[in-house]
């Protein structure tokens, strides 16, 4: 029901500068959408739609309200003060300056910040000339909302509230303007106060409360982000796009380390074979258990094993010596036979894996794709001459 409204203001968004106005369309229904979208400034997709659009419409509330007590203290009462028909006069005038400045396109922080202060300046003075009667005296109350929406800030909105209720109490309680010096105005002031924190606090607590959840769920949502974008989800492994980052990382650090930095790229044999024989899901199966296997051997916490794609896996690690990182290529392929996953076709009665060993020399500076692409012509050498090995990599 909502989606051709919303289509509808961004047609008009976008039709209120170069075409005609739609004659179907009513004069109020158009008033309404140029006042939400600030006469085509903004539409639905800007970041600031939402707050230009609180803003509009606070402003024309302002506008009947501070109208409402002008045309009341002048017509209707021909009791208003100067002091009070000034605010009066000067609130209508902010009002509009408001929404005329946001169709002008001057920014709504500027916009928010300078009602603010002007909302903040009226109530004081209102509470100085006397003019609290019951409506005035509700203004407060509704202050902070105002405070927080029109700022964005919850703690200078907050502490903007306090410092406006401090003052127009203050100013309520020394009897400073006329007609505040009676106990009915001193207790309609603390009353106000009192109200006026209440409202605060609620509010506050909300707004903390509603922002510890919101904070939570955004850390887990996040979490969850940056495990999709650098994880496998069916083995757990850290995937392609992470590969490239640590070996790149891993070479830049290389040559001030002393060890072996080593690369091992692997893949199943005949995996086309063990699908087609068991079924995909026990294909995936398999893939997760060798990626537990792998992580069984490269368990240290510097190994990091990787699912590089399909069937193909690679594992970059530091040893002492050339011999040790051989000697770990050798566990895997081990470790891959003592799975004792039946081979349907081959040669071999288990299911084996076959590698290309690369070795990284000191001294030579390297991109991660020229280690992936010496590994990768070692493995492809391990499965023409028979598969089940592994070959040390040529630089
Ligand atoms: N079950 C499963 N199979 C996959 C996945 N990703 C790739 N494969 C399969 O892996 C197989 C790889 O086949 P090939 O590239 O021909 O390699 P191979 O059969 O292992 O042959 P060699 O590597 O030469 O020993 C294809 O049949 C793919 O469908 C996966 O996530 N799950």
């Amino acid at each position: 029901m909502r989606k051709p409204e919303r289509v509808m203001v961004e047609q008009h968004a976008c039709s209120t500068r170069d075409d005609p106005p739609n004659a179907s369309q009513s004069v109020m229904s158009r008033v309404w959408r140029n006042l939400l979208t600030s006469g085509g400034r903004t539409s639905e997709r800007s970041p600031d739609y939402l707050r230009i659009t609180l803003l509009n419409l606070i402003q024309s509330a302002a506008i009947i309200v501070w109208g409402t007590f002008l045309v009341l203290n002048l017509v209707v009462m021909r009791e208003g003060s100067l002091g009070r028909l000034t605010i009066d006069v000067a609130g209508l005038a902010v009002a509009v300056g408001a929404i005329v400045a946001l169709r002008r396109g001057v920014s709504v922080s500027l916009v928010s910040r300078i009602t603010h202060v002007c909302l903040f300046v009226f109530l004081l003075g209102l509470a100085i000339v006397g003019a609290n009667n019951p409506l005035t005296m509700t203004l407060p109350l509704i202050y902070p909302a105002l405070a927080f929406l029109l700022l964005d800030d919850i703690r200078r909105g907050l502490a903007g509230t306090l410092l406006m209720t401090a003052a127009i109490n203050i100013a309520l309680s020394s009897g400073f303007g006329p007609g505040l010096r009676d106990s009915g105005t001193l207790l309609d002031g603390a009353l106000t106060f009192t109200l006026a924190m209440c409202f605060q606090a609620a509010v506050l607590a909300l707004y903390v409360h509603h922002r510890k959840q919101a904070m939570t769920r955004l850390r887990e949502v996040s979490d969850q982000l940056s495990e999709l974008a650098s994880h496998d989800p069916l083995t757990g492994l850290y995937n392609r796009r992470t590969f490239v980052d640590v070996l790149e990382r891993e070479l830049s650090r290389h040559d001030r380390d002393d060890r072996q930095l080593a690369f091992l790229l692997f893949d199943i044999d005949r995996f086309k074979a063990y699908n087609d024989h068991y079924g995909h899901p026990q294909g995936d199966e398999l893939l997760r258990r060798l990626a537990i296997a792998v992580g069984q051997v490269f368990s240290r916490g510097e190994d990091t094993v990787f699912r590089l794609g399909g069937e193909e896996f690679g594992v970059v690690f530091h040893t002492e010596t050339p011999e040790q990182a051989a000697a770990m290529a050798d566990q895997l392929l081990a470790a891959v036979e003592a799975m004792g996953e039946p081979a349907p076709v081959g040669p071999h009665a288990t299911v084996s894996i076959s590698a290309g060993l690369y070795l990284v020399g000191h001294g030579r500076s390297m991109t991660p794709n020229h280690v992936y692409h010496q590994a990768d012509a070692a493995l492809y050498r391990a499965k023409t001459s028979g598969r089940a090995r592994w070959l040390y990599a040529n630089d």
